[in-house]
């Protein structure tokens, strides 16, 4: 397995944020973390990477821990985070530089900002940047590193239709080439595009977990987004 978690918690306080969480993830897999706002999506994420304290009976990232063994882990694994913290007054081209000195292989830039459509970006400062191209940018800069396992929080958010389909397809082809991917998402046309295995939380809780013909099934609904709604108490 590529990432195994058992029984993830993590806790604010009094505030449970994620609760017994367990999943594993395979080369080439990809999982779907689900949920509303504030349901414990990039808490859980945070967790796994080390970032946010947690308590667990397994974690581990390519068989290794994400706590004690966190140079070697990293290596191997692109993070996309919600909020992307660029430092503004660098060149997007500076970017890719600085990130690409912090591991030892990476993937050609030239050919990631054109697959990204960024080529004609590279001397502007990522401040002059539209959102949905830095958000390009951030899912870039994930997969510089050509990791075997990346996780893209609120993938899509804030891109256009063409960009969300050119992420898709490259992110299908990746996958093909035996690329792991933990994924939140609010679009259910993109989760029934690109997940193997959805898991929806409801306030930190586990609530269904399937694939989406199993999520779609379970709910007695006939659309994911429809079953989503259900189980994610967000039907109105
Ligand atoms: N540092 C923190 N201190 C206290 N509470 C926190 C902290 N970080 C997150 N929370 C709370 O934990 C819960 C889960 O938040 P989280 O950001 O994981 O949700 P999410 O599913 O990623 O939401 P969204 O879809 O809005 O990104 C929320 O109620 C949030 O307010």
């Amino acid at each position: 397995m590529v990432l195994t978690v058992k029984n993830l918690c993590v806790q604010y306080g009094d505030k449970v944020a994620v609760q017994n969480l367990s999943f594993s993830v395979g080369k080439g897999e990809v999982l779907g973390l689900l949920g509303a706002n504030g349901a414990g999506k990039s808490s859980a994420i945070a967790a796994i990477l080390g970032i946010e304290k947690s308590d667990f009976e397994e974690l581990t990232v390519l068989g290794k821990s994400p706590l004690t063994e966190r140079k070697e882990v990293f290596e191997e694994v692109g993070v996309q985070f919600q909020e992307t913290n660029f430092q503004d007054r660098l060149t997007v081209e500076e970017a890719c530089m600085q990130w690409r000195a912090l591991y030892k292989e990476t993937q050609p830039v030239d050919a990631l900002l054109s697959t990204f459509g960024l080529s004609d970006k590279r001397k502007q400062l990522i401040k002059s940047l539209s959102g949905g191209e830095k958000q390009r940018l951030a899912v870039m800069l994930a997969l510089l590193p050509n990791p075997q396992i990346v996780f893209l929080d609120e993938l899509t958010t804030g891109l256009d239709t063409k960009a969300r389909r050119r992420l898709w397809k490259q992110l299908s082809l990746m996958k093909e080439n035996g690329l792991s991917i933990v994924l939140t998402s609010h679009y259910m046309d993109e989760v029934e595009v690109l997940c193997d295995h959805l898991f929806i939380l409801r306030e930190g809780i586990t609530v269904a977990s399937g694939s989406v013909q199993d999520i779609i099934r379970l709910s007695g609904q006939e659309t994911l987004e429809n079953a989503y709604l259900h189980f994610a108490g967000e039907e109105e």
